[in-house]
């Protein structure tokens, strides 16, 4: 069994961009965001229960998110009722990755580790974090979402500095060059544990 160690912060802090500094030093990735887009794309085991809740939101045989993101500003009960068809088959997927994994260390990459629950299942939990206004430009800068959209996803999320205090690790996102001196700081210690247990 590898050891798990469970990767959050919020939108925009630099959880994708960690998770390959993780792989960088061996460590098996799972992406949760990435399952959502599996789940989403044609034939993704989401898509037809999707389509029963919300009709407008599936074009062509996948989930459109774009779509998804028009329902969920108009409709504030939208998120919580995707998330309920959601989750189960990210965990169930998740489980999947965790018990075919072979390195010794395994990250998980999940936006609502904290919010979910999902911290109790991992041997160890890395927050990734940035200033405020960073964050926001970073989110604002790809062009995929509105600044109300960016503000409601933030308002779902737990606040950064609950997260930072519940973390076994933080990481901070200012350069990527000293992200990666802290991963290869915490993956060290996490092997060294390893190998004296
Ligand atoms: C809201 C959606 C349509 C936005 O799609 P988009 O492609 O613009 O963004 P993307 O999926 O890359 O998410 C960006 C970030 O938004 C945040 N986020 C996404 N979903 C949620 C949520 N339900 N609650 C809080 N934050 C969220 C995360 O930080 C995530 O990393 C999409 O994220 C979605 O369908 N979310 C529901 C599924 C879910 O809960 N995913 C979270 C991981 S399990
Ligand atoms: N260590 C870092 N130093 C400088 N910039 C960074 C660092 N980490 C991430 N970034 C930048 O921040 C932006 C967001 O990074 P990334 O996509 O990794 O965040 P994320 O937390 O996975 O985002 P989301 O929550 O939206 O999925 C990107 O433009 C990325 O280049």
């Amino acid at each position: 069994m590898s050891f798990l160690i469970g990767l959050t912060g919020s939108i925009g802090m630099g959880k994708s961009t960690t998770a390959r500094l993780f792989a960088a030093e061996g460590c098996d990735i799972w992406d949760a965001d990435a399952a959502v887009h599996r789940l989403y794309d044609v034939g993704g085991l989401a898509v037809e229960s999707i389509a029963t809740a919300f009709p407008d939101a599936v074009h062509e045989g996948a989930v459109s998110r774009d779509a998804l993101k028009t329902i969920i500003s108009n409709d504030p009960t939208a998120l919580h009722r995707i998330e309920e068809i959601v989750h189960p088959l990210v965990t169930a997927d998740r489980r999947a990755f965790v018990a075919k994994a072979t390195s010794d260390i395994v990250v998980l990459d999940i936006p609502l580790l904290f919010e979910g629950g999902g911290a109790h299942d991992m041997d160890a939990t890395v927050v990734v974090t940035a200033p405020p206004a960073v964050q926001r430009e970073r989110v604002l800068a790809r062009g995929a979402m509105t600044e109300a959209q960016f503000e409601m996803i933030l308002s779902k999320q737990m606040p950064d500095a609950e997260k930072r205090k519940r973390a076994t690790y933080i990481v901070l996102t200012d350069t990527v060059e000293h992200a990666s001196e802290q991963v290869a700081a915490i993956v060290a210690e996490v092997r060294k544990g390893l190998e004296n247990a």
